[in-house]
Order: C-alpha cells, then structure tokens, then sequence
C-alpha cells in the first residue's frame, strides 16, 4: 500500500502541501480570484439583504420536488457554463497551436496551454458536461414533472431526493475543488486502463476523477429509485399505465437504464479506487487481473448513459412538438415500446466503443448489428413527431424552435452515428474528431430539448413565461455556434485529425480550426443572449404572468394546477379518465380545480441533514483523494451518526392545514388570468379543437373521449 506514491506524504495532510496550490498558473489564480470575489459578493448580499433564513427554510433544507429541481437544474446551469469555458479554452489552443512541429520533450508548450493542462481541461470538460451538467439538468426537469404529471404531491421519497441533489452538488463542488488544490485527470473523461493505475498516474488528478465521478453516481441512482418508485406508486387513481403522459413514459425508461446501469459504473470505479488504494489487481495483467476488464465495465455502463441522456430529451420532444402543433402525439403506443426498446437495445452494443480492441470479426459484427438495431425505434419517434406536425397548425414559439432543432440535430447525430456502427468504417476515424462531432450533435439533442422544455414549463414552476425576443436570438445564435464550430468538426474527422491534440502540425487545418474558433464566437454572443433573456424575464414578470394552463394547448395533467405550482401540487387530487387528460377536460368544459371543503393536506417536513450528509460525503471525497486517513474517518463516523439519528427522528411529516390551503388556492385564482383558465388562451381548446378530441382524428393516441364514471375531482 501507497509504495507509488511519489512526492511529500504525512499523516496528517496526506499529500497536501502548499506545493499543491497551482499559483503559479495565471490563469488558475485568475479564475480563483474571479470565483472567490463572487463567493463573497454572494455571500455579503446574502447577509446584508437578510436572506439566510429565507435561503435555509425555503431552499437549502427542503424537500418539496418543485424546488429540489430547481435547484439541479441550477447546478446543471452553473456547470454548463463551466464546461463551456472548458470547450472555449480547447477551441483557443488548437487554434493557436496549428501549424507546430513535434516538441522534442514532453511538456513542450505549443499555444497558451501545457499538455498536461489541456489534458485536464477536455478530461473535466468530458466529465463535467455529462454527469454534471446534462445529467442534472434532466433529472431536475424530471423532478419537477413526473409528480405534476401524475398527479401526486411529491416524489415517494422526499428525504431521498434531497440526498441525490447534495451528493452530486458535492461531487460537482469537488471537481471545481481540483481547480485550486491539485489537478484532475488528464487522461479524458472515461479513463484509460492501465493508464488511470497508479503507477502510470501518481497523482491525485485521477483520485479527484474516481470520487467525483461516483458521488455523482451515487447520486443518480438515487434518484433514479426515487422517480421509478414515484411512477409506479404514486399516481392518481384513473391514471392506468396508457393514461400516463409521455414524458412520465420517458422518465420511466430512462430511470431503470440508470438503476440498472449506474451500480456498474461504481462497481467498476470501486475495483480502480481498490487498484490504486490497496493495490489489488482487477485491471493489471498478471495476478489474474485484465485490464480488458476495465474497457468492459465502464462502457456497459457508458453506452446506456448515453441512452439515459437522450430518452428523457426525447420525452420534453414529445410533450413540446404535440402542444405547439395543437393536436395528440401521433402513435403514443409506438412511442412507449420504442422507448423500451432502446433503453433494452442499449445494454448489448457497449463494445462499439472499442471495436479496434482486437475482439475478432464475428464479435464486432455481432456489436454492428444490435448497434445499428437502435436506429429502428429512434426512427419510429422521429416519424411520429414529423405525423404529430402533419396537418397541425404549428405555432413557431421558443418551445417548439427548439424541439425542431433537436429533432434536426438527432438526424444528424444518427446517421453519424450509423456510420460508427460499421466496425470497418469505425476502424479508420476511432479516436478522431469524427465520432467527436457525431456525439457533439447528439448531445446537443440534449441540450436543445433542455432549453425547449425550460422554456416550455417555467411558467409552471415560476407563474411567468420568459420573454422572446432574446430568447430567439439565444437560439439562433446557437444555431450559428453550433454549425460553424461543428461541420468542420466533422470534415477534419474525414481528413484524418484525431481527438485530443494539443498542437497540429499540418497547416492545411489551419482554416478549419479558426472557423471552429468564430463558432466560438457565436456560442458566447448565444450565452450574452441567454442572460439578457433570463434578465429581461425577470424584469417583466408581471406583464408576462401566466395562467394554469400557459400556453393555451397544453394536454396533459400538469397544465391543471395553478402557475406557480402550490406546495402540495393539487388541493383535490384529480381523477383520470382519459390520455391527455387536460386536453380531453377542456374540451369537456370540465377545468374547475374546486370540488367540495377543503381539508388539510399531509406533506413531509423541511430537514438540513441531506445537505449535511452532501458536506460530509464531499470532506469524505477530499480526504480519501488527500490520503487524509483521520479526515475520512471522522467524515464516516459523522455520516453514520447522521443516519443514525436521522432513524431516530419521527418528527418528519406536517400538515398544511385547510384553511391555508384554502387561502392559496383562493389567491392563485385571483391571480389566474381568466383566459388562461381554460378554454379561452390564443389557439384554444373548445370550439376550434373539437375536431381534434384524441382518438377522433384517426391519428391519436386511441383513448376514449367519453366516460360515464367521470367525475369533476376526487380526494
Ligand atoms: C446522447 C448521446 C448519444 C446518443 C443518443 C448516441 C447515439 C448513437 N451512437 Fe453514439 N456516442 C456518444 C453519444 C451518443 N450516441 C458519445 C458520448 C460517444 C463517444 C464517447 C467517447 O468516446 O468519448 C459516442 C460514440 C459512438 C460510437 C463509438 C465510436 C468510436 O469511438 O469509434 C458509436 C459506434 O457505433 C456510436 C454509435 C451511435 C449510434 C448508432 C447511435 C444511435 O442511437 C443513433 C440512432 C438515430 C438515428 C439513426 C437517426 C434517426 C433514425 C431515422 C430517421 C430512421 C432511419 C434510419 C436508419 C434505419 C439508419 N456512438
Ligand atoms: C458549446 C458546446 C460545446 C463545445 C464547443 C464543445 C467542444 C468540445 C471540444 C473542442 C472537445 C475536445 C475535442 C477533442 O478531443 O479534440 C470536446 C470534447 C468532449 N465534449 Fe464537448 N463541447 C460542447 C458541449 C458538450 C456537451 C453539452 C457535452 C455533453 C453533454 C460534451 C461532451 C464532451 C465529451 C464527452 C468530450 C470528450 C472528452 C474527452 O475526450 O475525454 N460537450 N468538446
Ligand atoms: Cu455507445
């Protein structure tokens, strides 16, 4: 044990010393100076507008879904941008650094950027943007949708969900931490055996990469517990599995890719943290270890996560495309078991991720085959959204541009995507900048569905719609971004660049890599105009409130309650009758929320210790990166005791009593403008859309548009 370790080590730091602090680098102290004057700026507002208790009551301690998502998307947000100055700084360096010979030695600077610098920075951008930035972004949407949609009033484990959020803030905290203290793996984001072994990477880099990478996994699969578990148990009555909204659907799906995929993942990182810490050898060759096995593991893990990305966004599509072309999602039977069916396909073509690995023809075939079989149910959805817009009357609005973006983006990503899936093909550009720019566009899938479905549901969440004008040069300005830096992505990957070069020595790249360099450009206007979108927003709140229903066409559940959502979600818990249900009530005249006296509803308590237990795992994180041994043994015993007592604890649930749930519900209709109430908003329901009840249009989802049993609001 600890044998490589190189450099100062002592029992009571570990292998931190003062050398660690990278000082040296003006860019590092340039940021640390820049992030820690916000710190205190955010801090001294805090304090002197007096808003501690308002942030720990109302944020930090609770466990209402509505706010815990909104906070995972805010995390997702923050770490976005970090990733992108990441994306900035690869952009700039590759275009400096063109036209270089070969450094003699290792750590010759060509450009702005050490190597072993810019290999930290594609490595945390990797990392970053996927378990940091999308992941949270979706679950938080999902956090905040699923009960709507389904009519409950929170997820079935509350307590849980906070515990999820903090431990991926700690993770994503610790990966900032590696900015100051140390550095981070170099090695790119889904780590090389033997590579990543101790011997080979002595530093702490590949620690802070282990640990951050499992919180966050840890995380995840919490939450993914916590949504599967809410879907099956907690929806309305009525609400029978082809009642269930598409996205509920979506995140269905996508949870049991990550309950099932996830423990993999820690599994594989746990035999590396093993390999490195008390020097076993799962990955090494020789003493039975394989270091194939590492290729393995983290790939059966890494292929589905891309799935558990994409599922959900396609999820937003198919809830954004039908409401915005005023008609029922064309084929929503088809949509679920194409779901399925790729979240069932993605556990048996992870081996395409290394078909150059020596496995023989007929297993690389075997891996072609079932890679290319996604390409079937993705197509049925992409053809189901073109038919929902088929004879729609189509509203252009910031939702639906996006959601045409990604379904633009994902034929791009796919056919590409195709093309890898031929092992021969995939032989002659694995490891270049063409399968680079294939998953470039396909996560950009994700991020346009994201900011669609932003967009599309935060007048739910916070009563106002954003405003348009710079919302739509957001967008097209991330069109311009995204094509300029992309297409020559994909024809340098044609003529032959790899990933990952810190110089390149041919010239003839020259232009494509400063075109690469004005798509940057475009990308930071599109961030200029993403703030002066959120400002403006928020400067007119007021004129831009929305009602229950913002939109007018919305069709599923959520579009019922009031905008912003109360804390129990629906004072009567609805019955459901049909598939889009709202839609199906609307056309009925049936959009009353009242339905007798209310009564007091039962709801779970406030509680800091999920935001405790996120500090201790990120002390646990840090001490075992540090080989702070007393750190970490303290962090665990505080862990355990904390759970302990949380055991104890039975002060957990309250009860918002009838009379305040009357007040609400009394003050959210005053507000309510009445248009949006029901029938009346901009291409709305009754007399125009009769024609269009679902399963009356020969293209619906087949639902029934009468029941007898109907009744307006159950308990
Ligand atoms: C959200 C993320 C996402 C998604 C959804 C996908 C989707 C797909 N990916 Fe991608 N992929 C990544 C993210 C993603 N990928 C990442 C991050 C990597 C690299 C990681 C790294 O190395 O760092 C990667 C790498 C990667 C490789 C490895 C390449 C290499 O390293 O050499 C391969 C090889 O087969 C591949 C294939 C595919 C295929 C076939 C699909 C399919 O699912 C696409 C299906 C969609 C369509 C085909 C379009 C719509 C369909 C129709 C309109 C119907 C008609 C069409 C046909 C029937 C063909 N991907
Ligand atoms: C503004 C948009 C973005 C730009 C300009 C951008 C740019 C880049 C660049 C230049 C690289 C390095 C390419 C190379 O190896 O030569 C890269 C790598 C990568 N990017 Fe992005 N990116 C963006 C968004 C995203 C998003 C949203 C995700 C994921 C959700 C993502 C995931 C990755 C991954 C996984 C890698 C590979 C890292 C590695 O090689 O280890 N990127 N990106
Ligand atoms: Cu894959």
């Amino acid at each position: 044990m600890l044998v490589h370790l190189q450099g100062p080590w002592t029992p009571v730091l570990g292998r931190l010393t003062l050398q660690q602090i990278p000082y040296e680098n003006p860019i590092l102290l340039g940021t640390f100076t820049f992030v820690a004057v916000l710190a205190i700026a955010i801090l001294a507002a805090t304090t002197y507008f007096g808003k501690w208790e308002y942030l720990w009551r109302e944020w930090l301690t609770t466990v209402d879904h509505k706010k815990i998502g909104v906070m995972y998307c805010l995390l997702g947000l923050i770490m976005l941008f970090r990733g992108f100055i990441d994306a900035l700084m690869i952009r700039t360096q590759q275009a400096i650094a063109v036209g270089h010979e070969a450094p003699g030695y290792m750590g010759a600077v060509h450009g702005y950027l050490t190597p072993f610098h810019l290999g930290q920075i594609f490595t945390a951008h990797g990392l970053i943007m996927v378990v940091f930035a999308a992941t949270p972004l979706l679950v938080g949407i999902m956090n905040i949708i699923v009960p709507l949609q389904i009519g409950a009033r929170d997820m079935a484990y509350p307590y849980l969900n906070a515990l999820g959020l903090w431990l991926t803030t700690a993770g994503a905290a610790l990966v900032m931490v590696s900015l100051f203290i140390g550095n981070f793996a170099h090695g790119g984001w889904y780590g090389f055996v033997p590579y990543f072994e101790l011997p080979y990477s002595p530093g702490v880099g590949v620690d802070y990469w282990i640990w951050t990478f499992q919180l966050s996994a840890i995380g995840t699969s919490l939450g993914s517990i916590n949504l599967i578990a809410t879907i099956v148990k907690m929806r309305a009555p009525g609400m029978t599995w082809m009642r269930l909204p598409i996205f509920t659907w979506a995140s269905l799906s996508t949870n049991l890719i990550a309950l099932t995929s996830f423990p993999v993942l820690m599994v594989s990182l746990a035999l590396l943290a093993l390999d490195r810490y008390v020097g076993t050898h799962f990955y090494t060759a020789g003493m039975g270890g394989n270091l194939m096995l590492y290729s393995d593991l983290f790939w059966v893990w890494g292929h589905p996560e891309v799935y558990f990305l994409i599922l959900p966004a396609f999820g937003m599509m198919s809830e954004i495309i039908p409401t915005f072309s005023e008609k029922p999602l064309f084929g929503y039977a088809t949509m679920v078991i194409a779901s399925f069916a790729i979240g069932g396909v993605s556990w048996g073509v992870w081996l395409h991720h290394f078909f150059t690995m020596a496995a023989s023809p007929s297993v690389n075939s075997f891996y072609s085959v079932t890679t290319m079989l996604v390409g079937i149910p993705t197509g049925v959805k992409v053809f189901n959204w073109v038919f929902t817009m088929y004879r729609g009357r189509v509203r252009y609005e910031l939702p639906m541009l996006w959601a045409l973006l990604a379904l633009f983006l994902l034929l791009v990503g796919g056919m590409t995507g195709m093309m890898n899936a031929f092992a021969s093909s995939d032989y002659m550009w694995h490891n270049g900048l063409f399968v680079v720019a294939h998953f470039h566009m396909m996560v950009l899938v994700i991020a346009a569905s994201v900011f669609g479905a932003v967009e599309y549901w935060f007048p739910k969440v916070f009563g106002f719609k954003l405003e348009q004008k710079w919302g739509k040069w957001f967008f097209w300005f991330m069109i311009l971004g995204t094509g300029w830096t992309f297409v020559p992505m994909f024809l340098l990957g044609f003529a032959g660049m790899t990933r990952r070069l810190d110089y390149i020595p041919y010239m003839q790249w020259s232009p494509y890599l400063h075109v690469m360099l004005v798509g940057m450009v475009f990308y930071v206007l599109a961030v200029c105009f993403f703030v002066a979108h959120l400002y403006v927003s928020l400067r007119d709140r007021v004129s831009n409130r929305a009602g229950a229903d913002a939109w007018g066409t919305g069709r599923s559940l959520e579009w019922m309650t009031h905008s912003p959502v109360p804390a129990y979600n629906y004072a009567f818990i609805p019955h459901i009758n049909v598939l889009d249900e709202w839609a199906w009530r609307k056309e009925n005249g049936l959009t009353e929320l009242h339905a007798g006296d209310y009564e007091g509803i039962h709801m779970p308590k406030n509680t800091g210790i999920p935001l405790f237990l996120g500090m201790l795992f990120m002390g646990l994180g840090f001490a075992l990166i540090w080989r702070i041994w007393w750190l970490a043994l303290l962090c665990v015993a505080l862990i355990v005791g904390l759970i302990i007592l949380r055991s104890f604890d039975r002060d957990t649930d309250m009860t918002i009593p009838a009379h305040e749930v009357e007040r609400v519900e009394r003050g959210a209709r005053d507000e309510t403008p009445a248009t949006a109430r029901s029938a009346g908003m901009p291409g709305g329901a009754v007399t125009a859309h009769s024609a269009l009840r679902p399963g009356t249009d020969g293209i619906g989802g087949g639902t029934t548009s009468t029941n007898p049993s109907w009744a307006p609001m159950d308990r």
